[in-house]
């Protein structure tokens, strides 16, 4: 992972997803063009904050990012964002387009499910009132498994026959199978030492297959619930329930319509609005802000956001959708620089230019190859020398210096 991180938005119709990929996608961040390879239609560019180094050295003023933006510190990285839409339930059986959707998400590093906690659109998207919508939390889950397992199951026969003959080990033959979900070994090794499976390969029984398979949905697509539309007086009930069964580092309570609205507001000059707080200026507290006056409709529109979403939650909560998909993904920002010594990449440039994220643990001479696409002559940090081994640890070893060899 480097800089071709994919974060999937699946969730029924209705549920929200262009809503939130369009708040996502209009950061006023946008301020230089970051060079993915070629964007697909289904996909587009979304900025994930992080806290940025340049607030570390008091240096918010000078930070000039290349890609994304940084504004007080926060920095927005851009990551693609790939729109899963019309995955219905029965996808796996290939309902609606169902296969094409699920073999879209095989290219996906984490997945956010957008779910609409108000319990106003039923299993199929369809309008109604006092739908259960933890029932949607399940069928995702299913769906994936199902997919995998029905394939997996349909050729372990012949797999474990392969097995048995070429004396090969669990990792490489599982890895043959979920390489197609976009697996690698470690991936692999993961899910079955995770699993501590005393019994031989070729004594798995349905059972067994079935656990492996869930272990993989969960390592290999670690999945951020959007819990959606909680300005709708309906969703309370729901969140409690919710937030009783589900794990808390996987929930994100949103509001998509009130961001989008906010920074549309902020964009016509009616209010001043910075994505992912919670503060909404308008002219009547600050009548020397040349903002805009309000009719009447905008600002009960405005103070009903604030009561049911602003005041409540602290923010739209869009912001930390992809600041949590980072976070499950357990990657770090690593900023390299040409000078060491002022963070600079040539004069009068600002500092910080560019970011990367990259997984937790990975080593300096990887992030070599991400930046420099090879090996470096010497690696420089804030403290000298860095070995080409050693990992990179958030704010301790995470402003590097690349030296390139001479032969390069
Ligand atoms: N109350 C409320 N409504 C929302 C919110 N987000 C989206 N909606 C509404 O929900 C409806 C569906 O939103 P979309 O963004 O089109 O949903 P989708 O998941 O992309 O739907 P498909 O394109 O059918 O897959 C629209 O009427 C939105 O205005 C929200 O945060 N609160």
């Amino acid at each position: 992972m480097g800089r071709d991180i994919l974060i999937g938005f699946v969730g029924k119709p209705s549920s929200g997803k262009s809503t939130m990929l369009n708040a996502l996608t209009d950061a006023t961040a946008k301020t230089g063009n970051f060079t993915f390879t070629t964007i697909e239609p289904n996909r587009a560019i979304g900025y994930a904050q992080v806290n940025c180094a340049c607030s570390r050295f008091g240096l918010v003023d000078q930070c000039r990012p290349i890609y994304g933006g940084c504004k007080n510190g926060k920095r927005s990285i851009p990551i693609q964002l790939l729109d899963v839409a019309g995955l219905i339930p029965g996808a796996h059986t290939g309902k609606g387009l169902g296969n094409k959707f699920l073999d879209d998400l095989r290219h996906a590093n984490a997945l956010v499910h957008v779910v609409d906690v108000s319990g106003t659109t039923d299993a199929e998207g369809k309008a109604c009132r006092g739908y259960d919508p933890s029932v949607d939390i399940e069928w995702l889950y299913n769906e994936m498994t199902a997919w995998i397992g029905t394939n997996l199951k349909e050729k372990w026969p012949n797999t474990r026959r392969r097995h048995i003959a070429s004396k090969a080990n669990p990792v490489h033959t599982l890895q043959s199978q979920f390489s197609g979900y976009g697996s690698n070994p470690t991936i692999t090794a993961k899910v079955l030492d995770s699993l501590h499976l005393n019994a031989p390969l070729e004594s798995w029984d349905e059972a067994t297959l079935d656990r492996i398979v869930g272990r993989f949905v969960d390592i290999k697509f670690p999945t951020v619930i959007a819990l959606n539309k909680i300005d709708h007086p309906d969703s309370d009930a729901n969140i409690s329930k919710i937030a009783r069964r589900e794990d808390p580092n996987r929930l994100v309570l949103a509001s998509a319509v009130s961001e989008v609205f906010l920074r549309r507001l902020a964009k016509q000059g009616f209010v001043n609005y910075e994505e992912g707080s919670e503060f909404v200026d308008t002219i009547e507290e600050f009548p020397d802000s040349g903002l805009k006056p309000l009719s009447e409709s905008l600002r009960t529109k405005i103070t009903d956001i604030q009561d049911m979403v602003l005041f409540r939650h602290g923010s739209t909560g869009v912001c930390n959708v992809l600041a949590r998909a980072i976070e499950l993904l357990d990657l770090v920002p690593v900023y390299p620089v040409k000078n060491i010594h002022n963070f600079s990449n040539n004069p009068n440039d600002g500092v910080f230019k560019d970011c990367v994220l990259v997984k937790q643990g990975t080593t300096a001479g990887q992030v070599a190859q991400i930046v420099i696409g090879g090996e470096a002559m010497s690696i420089i940090g804030m403290n000298g020398n860095v070995g080409e081994s050693d990992p990179i640890i958030a704010g301790k070893n995470d402003i590097l210096s690349f030296k390139l060899r001479k032969d390069t």
